[in-house]
């Protein structure tokens, strides 16, 4: 995946960098780190220690896999990491110059993260809008009790997929943007599922300063061209929206009357532009990060029988077998919050969480860390370390039951979602929708793999991407109880 390099950068410093595989030994192989990194890193950091360095490309890389040197660059050191990696992907149309996951945590950004914590994600609207994700969770039963009926297995990474990109766009716009039927794929879905894997792409040109003018791989052009068509589709939405305000007709629930209200109240604080850019940014941070959540936490539950008959009896009792699960009974089902957690731990969404270092050279547990660096965080490693979780490789959600570890956890250890003042601003949003699928799910169905395979079966591999999906997509065939 990355291309290390022998570098004369060691000698240049005054301090000593972190340990690291230097000289690397097979030099000048593309596919050194393999097709998951997060893997290859966890796997040198047990050689090299919590702090790693490593030269990919003309990229000092620093890899991080310990929550006590987390807690150093995100919260004692934040100020000195306020930037990300920018790769030509996200420049396409310059989306870095106003995208809030890719801004420096300045004044335009702190404006963005201002607005979806106060005025998007908060309890208000996301209560205002419930309505509209309760009704995408009814297609989405549908769909499965279609299937029932007709001893249809689901696949359920894709039906988790268009049933977050529902929510989110119902959200959004009250508009559905995806379709269960494949071939009747709406254009939006696919248009993002390419514009979500061109971001992924491993780009030489990202660590080959040359490369980058010359975009070898078409990499810029199809971010391009998928952006370009999106935020087309953005302003037409936007439009149409104004015009119906202006006709007066019925005020909607979701999120972009919220927006629209902003802007119109002052222009300078959300332009047009920006807000289409913010749109773009939800859509691509928001949607597979979700439904990956659901189907890694769906082939635990198949894997572990046990854990599955006892989050079945929990939802079954609390909610009852016949009312729908509401967002306000997730906080009455503590098995399931325990088995998220314990998903997200095993199966982070986002295996790194990724900051770059802006200004001089910095020193911590006295090695230096380069300006312009990039650190990725390493929080599978983290989830899969033994010393911080007791048998760690065994899913029991019931260690959470015992130990006081939420998603804001301040020793560092469960960051799924980030954490330090990037911690990802969707997430009361995502907690609702990963809590109410899963439930859901569980609730009105019995699951079982198709004929032939049993739980220890399960091929467990990983596709690395935007998010980090099951290799081979989990397919399940629902019954009723
Ligand atoms: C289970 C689902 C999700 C997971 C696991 C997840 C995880 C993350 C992570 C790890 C980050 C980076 C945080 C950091 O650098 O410290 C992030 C950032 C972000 N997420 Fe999420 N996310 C999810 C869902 C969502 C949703 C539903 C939305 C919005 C609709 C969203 C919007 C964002 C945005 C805008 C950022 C960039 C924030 C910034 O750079 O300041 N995410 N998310």
């Amino acid at each position: 995946y990355f291309h290390l390099l022998n570098s004369n950068s060691r000698n240049k410093r005054s301090g000593k960098l972190p340990p690291g595989p230097y000289p690397f030994p097979i030099i000048g192989s593309i596919l050194q780190l393999g097709q998951n990194p997060h893997q290859k890193f966890t796997e040198l950091s047990k050689t090299y220690g919590p702090l790693m360095y490593l030269k990919l490309g003309s990229v000092d890389t620093i890899v991080v896999s310990s929550p006590e040197i987390t807690k150093e660059i995100l919260q004692t050191h934040d100020q000195a990491f306020p930037l990300r990696m920018i790769t030509a992907a996200t420049r396409a149309l310059d989306h870095h110059t106003e995208s809030v996951a890719l801004l420096p945590m300045g004044s335009q950004w702190r404006k963005l993260r201002k607005i979806c914590k106060e005025q998007m994600f908060s309890t208000q609207p996301l209560y205002a809008s419930q309505g509209l994700r309760q009704e995408k969770l009814q297609k989405l039963l549908q769909y499965v009790q279609e299937c029932c009926v007709n001893g249809r297995a689901v696949d359920i990474g894709h039906a988790a997929f268009v049933t977050s990109l529902n929510f989110i766009s119902n959200t959004l716009f009250s508009l559905d943007f995806a379709d269960y039927n494949t071939g009747s794929t709406q254009e939006l879905e696919e248009i993002i599922h390419r514009l979500m894997t061109v971001f992924a792409c491993p780009n030489l040109g990202d660590y080959f300063g040359f490369l980058g003018l010359l975009d070898p791989q078409g990499i810029k052009r199809e971010a391009e061209f998928c952006m370009g068509k999106l935020l087309a589709n953005f302003d037409s939405i936007i439009d149409q929206r104004a015009e119906a305000s202006r006709n007066s007709q019925a005020r909607k629930t979701d999120l972009l009357e919220v927006l629209l209200e902003i802007s119109q109240g002052n222009q300078a604080e959300l332009t047009r532009n920006t807000m289409k850019h913010l749109l773009l940014d939800l859509f691509v941070a928001g949607a597979d990060t979700t439904s990956v959540t659901v189907e890694w936490a769906m082939t635990e539950l198949l894997r572990n029988p046990q854990v599955m008959s006892k989050l079945k009896m929990e939802v079954r009792t609390v909610v009852g077998a016949n009312k729908q699960v509401e967002e306000s009974d997730i906080s009455k089902l503590p098995y399931l919050q325990a088995v998220i957690k314990e998903s997200t731990r095993y199966h982070p969404p986002g295996p790194f969480l990724m900051r770059r270092k802006d200004g001089d050279d910095l020193e911590i547990k006295n090695y230096v860390i380069p300006k312009n660096s990039v650190i990725l965080i390493n929080i599978w490693a983290i989830g899969r370390d033994p010393r911080i979780w007791p048998n760690p490789d065994s899913f029991e959600p019931e260690r959470f039951l015992n130990r006081e570890v939420d998603f804001k956890s301040h020793d560092f250890e469960l960051t799924p979602f980030g954490a330090g003042r990037r911690i990802c601003p969707g997430q009361p949003l995502a907690y609702r929708m990963v809590h109410l699928t899963v439930a859901s799910l569980i609730q009105n169905f019995d699951w079982e793999f198709e004929p032939g395979i049993t739980p220890q079966d399960v091929d467990l591999n990983e596709k690395f991407g935007v998010s980090l999906k099951k290799a081979i997509p989990l397919k399940a065939v629902p019954t009723k109880p």
